[in-house]
């Protein structure tokens, strides 16, 4: 039974897209794994096991059960990575008649690391890992060919899961990109096209509260409300002032969700940026050791969990 494994990072919020659909975020060391096994048909006519199958799922040429599984979370909503294995099956035209994925994850769930797409982006890369095609940074390899996939491509069947299971308002290209490819992404999440990235190097402190609040109970509208701060923190990125951007962000994002303000406001005169992330309830700071250090112990005292971490310059890999 052909196996596969992958890992790619969690991510920290620049710009939420909720408000315009320009998003930017930035990938940070914390991972999730993904341990994919397929069952493949080896012969017969797919559609005619597809009608038959029982447990038959949405993917054409998924005849038998995808089942998933969270180390950890014996409750958790699997679809999106069950979804994620459909996909990757369809676009490399392989027949499944059954599959099982496991993931492992050191990213809260539902927290505002980018939980969804790190999960996503791995389960991806391990179904493509267990049918034994790579991941390329060569963005002219266009779709899935029998041995090679771009980067970008295989991110964006991520995100088309992620869409389908639910769990997305906008599709979160910003998150997967920057989850998939590593450093910082500026996307356009209407369009999923990446419009600007860099490799800024930071050490990241991060409050994370012990609450979780789901992307897609997110109120959009409030969001859209603060969509002249998002312009505003859009073009700071575009121009390369990530700090600031972020800033901006995290007091607009905090106005508009309902997050307390005064984890950013007690932050931001020792660190070069600090934000809500994504949709809350995590709140995540950049700059430099001292900086992140001093704001790290201010936030201790807090419910919840504080923690450091990096910034980090690659993404998801195979293996
Ligand atoms: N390790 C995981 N394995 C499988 N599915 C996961 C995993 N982590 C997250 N998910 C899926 O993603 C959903 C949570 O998505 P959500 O966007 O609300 O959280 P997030 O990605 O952590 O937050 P944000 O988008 O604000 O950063 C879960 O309900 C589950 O379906
Ligand atoms: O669900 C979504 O579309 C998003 C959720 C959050 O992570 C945001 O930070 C992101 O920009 C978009």
């Amino acid at each position: 039974m052909p196996r596969g494994r992958a890992s790619a990072p969690a991510a920290g919020t620049i710009l939420n897209a909720l408000a315009t659909g320009v998003g930017s975020a930035f990938a940070i060391d914390a991972d999730t794994t993904a341990t994919v096994e397929l069952d493949v048909s080896t012969g017969g006519d797919t559609a005619e096991r597809a009608a038959t199958g029982s447990d038959a799922g949405v993917g054409d040429g998924v005849t038998g059960a995808i089942t998933g599984e969270v180390a950890g979370v014996p409750d958790a909503d699997t679809r999106l990575v069950e979804r994620c294995v459909e996909l990757v099956a369809a676009a490399a035209d392989v027949s499944l008649d059954a599959a099982h994925v496991r993931t492992e994850s050191e990213i809260p769930m539902a927290a505002g690391l980018k939980s969804s797409s790190a999960a996503a982006n791995a389960t991806v890369l391990a179904t493509f890992d267990a049918l034994g095609v790579r991941v390329t940074d060569d963005p002219t390899d266009e779709g899935a060919t029998a041995d090679a996939i771009s980067r970008v491509d295989a991110c964006l069947l991520g995100v088309q899961a992620a869409r389908d299971a639910g769990v997305t308002v906008t599709g979160a290209f910003d998150d997967a990109s920057a989850s998939m490819l590593g450093g910082l992404t500026v996307t356009d999440n209407e369009q999923d096209t990446v419009l600007h990235r860099d490799t800024p190097v930071w050490e990241v402190a991060v409050w994370t509260p012990p609450e979780q609040a789901f992307s897609a109970d997110a109120d959009v509208e409030r969001c859209r409300a603060v969509a002249p701060m998002a312009d505003l923190a859009a073009d700071l990125a575009l121009g390369g002032q990530y700090g600031r951007a972020m800033t901006v962000n995290g007091l607009a994002f905090c106005a508009a969700l309902e997050f307390p303000t005064d984890p950013l406001v007690t932050a931001m005169s020792d660190v070069t940026g600090v934000s809500l992330s994504g949709t809350g309830p995590s709140v995540v700071a950049v700059g430099d050791e001292t900086g992140v250090e001093t704001v790290a112990d201010r936030w201790a005292a807090r419910a919840g969990e504080t923690w450091l971490t990096t910034t980090k310059t690659d993404g998801g890999r195979q293996g």
